[in-house]
């Protein structure tokens, strides 16, 4: 009886049957409508070269080679855009323009001015909130402008409210001013000079002759400034030349600048914010016409133009940039643990640097996934049902130097309250890679701390009013420049806990391959030494942080250990 065709896909499956089931296709053939099925299934053509599979996943055993969320297949990756610094341009909103109209009815051919004010400009708020853990999305942003206020209408119609605008940032959030430019505040300075200007000038004025007086009042008013007035629209120049403008009227401030946090900025958002807090309140919107009606004006072909909004270049900066920072050799499985303990998708393969920038990924303590529920309360006293783990690219010797991916990377574990090492048991002595990955983080904080003592006033905010004539040391510093100025230059970061001093513990990887029961008994046994003080603590510091000092091991890519993880981390967190 002839064989019933199976489909391509039970083909592909019992590929050892394939003789069996297509005895007239020669083994090449069989092979490329294999090999044609596995790539139409996006499966990458390394791993439908069995030895391909077997080179990249020698150390791994049957079970391994099945693709699953934590053996992904190269393509099963997404990339968390991600920034823990930028420079935002915030600019509260301008205020509408006054309106210049007049009644008119059937019997009041000319009737009273009825022009509108203008309505006030957008506020700008900023607001910290759990569950953000990056500011790439106002990095690319750049600029967060409040709404401009509409118009005055006919009919002593206000215009409308400029829209307000929302800064959200995630808590641990640092703000700094770097500059700013507010022309309604330096106009009311101008104000306050020239008012005691005058009187000084009223009391000079007793001594001189009256006609001088006069002139001197006539030269204070009756000024035509276009960015400041509005004329009534079908007005020729002639007309316009004819016109006697009232003085300015003085500059105002919204009541709401009252509650913005004072110049030059610096706030340290390292709380949940129920509300929103003002950054800058919106300008003040133009006035209409009948605000200049006099004795002697009855219709005045006048109003005022709306106030330009204030603007604001800051620097956001992330503290923390999360709870648990996994520091590691490359190739250790770094993210293969973030993918064991976090739903992340975070790059893996089996060659060093898969890691290029941090992965941030949330531990929810209790997804009902089978992971024991830790309750802790935070330092707010919040129940914290979750914690971030930032997997940051591997580390290499002189790393301190910026060899490999660098400076910019121990600028990450410095922003983590705990570290846990990931050493993987599979490659060479493990406390010969602690010893050196310590070597690495101690290095770079004794740079740090030089740093810091040389350069004690250049990180102190110095506020610079208007324009800014200091140029960046270096250009690939400038990120994210707003387009108000682009001499800006990047504050420094604001120095944290040093490394030594933060807990940290070892998570021993790769422990489900053979012969990695005599390297971690080994590590064990000098961690033991460290925590009873028979060892030097691997920073060589002595005030390091050493308080029963743990190595966990596991296998990330079975999941096999994690477990005991986060309890262990929510631990330390309250340390
Ligand atoms: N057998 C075994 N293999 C593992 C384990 N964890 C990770 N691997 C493998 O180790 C290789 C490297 O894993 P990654 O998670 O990409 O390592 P990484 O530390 O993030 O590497 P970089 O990003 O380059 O620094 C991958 O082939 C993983 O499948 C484990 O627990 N057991
Ligand atoms: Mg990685």
């Amino acid at each position: 009886m002839p064989l019933a065709r199976p489909s391509i896909r039970q083909f592909c499956l019992g590929s050892t049957l394939t003789p069996f089931l297509y005895p007239s296709l020669s083994e090449a053939c069989a092979l490329s409508i294999a090999r044609r099925f596995l790539v139409s299934r996006r499966v990458p053509l390394a791993r439908c070269n069995s030895t391909a599979t077997e080179s990249a996943n020698s150390h791994s055993d049957s079970l391994h080679t099945q693709p699953s969320h934590l053996n992904p297949t190269p393509d099963n990756y997404t990339i968390t855009p991600f920034a823990d610094r930028c420079i935002l341009t915030v600019e509260a909103g301008a205020g509408g323009h006054g309106c210049v109209s007049f009644l008119r009815e059937k019997y009041i051919e000319e009737g009273p001015a009825n022009g509108g004010d203008g309505g006030s400009g957008g506020n700008v708020y900023i607001q910290a909130v759990r569950g953000e853990t990056s500011l790439h999305k106002l990095a690319r942003r750049r600029l967060m402008k409040g709404g401009r206020g509409k118009n005055g209408q006919g009919k002593v119609k206000g215009g409308e409210r400029g829209a307000d605008v929302l800064i959200t940032v995630p808590v641990g959030t640092i703000v700094r001013e770097i500059q700013r430019f507010d022309p309604i505040a330096d106009e009311i300075e101008e104000q306050n000079r020239f008012e005691s200007e005058r009187e000084r000038r009223q009391r000079m004025r007793r001594r001189k002759p009256k006609a001088e007086e006069n002139v001197e009042e006539e030269a204070e008013s009756g000024v035509y400034r276009k960015d400041k007035w509005l004329v009534f629209p079908g007005m020729v120049p002639s007309e316009l030349n004819r016109l006697t403008f009232p003085p300015l009227p003085p500059p105002r401030k919204s009541h709401l600048a009252a509650l913005q946090p004072q110049a030059p900025i610096w706030l340290d958002l390292d709380k949940h914010m129920e509300t929103p807090m003002l950054l800058a309140a919106g300008a003040m919107g133009g006035l209409g016409n009948p605000h200049f009606v006099t004795p002697n004006i009855y219709r005045p072909m006048m109003a005022t133009r709306g106030d330009p909004g204030m603007k604001m270049a800051l620097q956001l900066e992330l503290k923390i940039l999360a709870d648990l920072a996994l520091v590691g050799l490359p190739n250790a499985g770094k993210s293969t643990l973030l993918r064991a303990l976090s739903n992340s998708r975070a790059r893996i393969g089996n060659w060093a640097f898969t890691t290029l920038q941090p992965n941030v990924g949330t531990v929810v303590l209790d997804d009902h996934k089978g992971r024991p529920k830790v309750i802790k309360r935070g330092r707010d006293g919040a129940i914290r049902d979750n914690f971030t783990i930032a997997d940051v690219p591997g580390l290499i010797e002189d790393a301190h130097l910026d060899k490999g991916l660098g400076l910019g990377f121990l600028r990450h574990v410095e922003r983590a309250a705990v570290l846990a090492f990931v050493i993987d048991l599979s490659a060479g002595d493990a406390v010969q890679a602690l010893k050196l990955l310590w070597r690495e983080v101690s290095e770079y904080e004794t740079m740090r701390g030089k740093e810091q003592n040389a350069e004690t006033e250049r990180r102190m905010v110095t506020y610079r009013a208007k324009r800014s004539s200091a140029t960046p040391s270096d250009p690939s510093d400038m990120i994210d420049a707003p387009d108000f100025d682009t001499s800006l230059e990047p504050l420094e970061f604001i120095p944290t806990t040093p490394i030594s001093a933060k807990p940290w513990f070892v998570i021993a990887t790769k422990a489900d391959l053979s012969e990695t029961q005599e390297n971690y008994h080994r590590l064990h046994q000098y961690l033991d030494g460290v925590n009873k003080g028979g060892e030097p603590h691997p920073s060589g510091r002595a005030n390091a942080w050493k308080q029963n000092i743990q190595a966990v091991p596991v296998s990330a890519i079975k999941a096999e250990g994690v477990d005991v993880i986060p309890q262990l981390v929510m631990d330390l967190l309250e340390e």
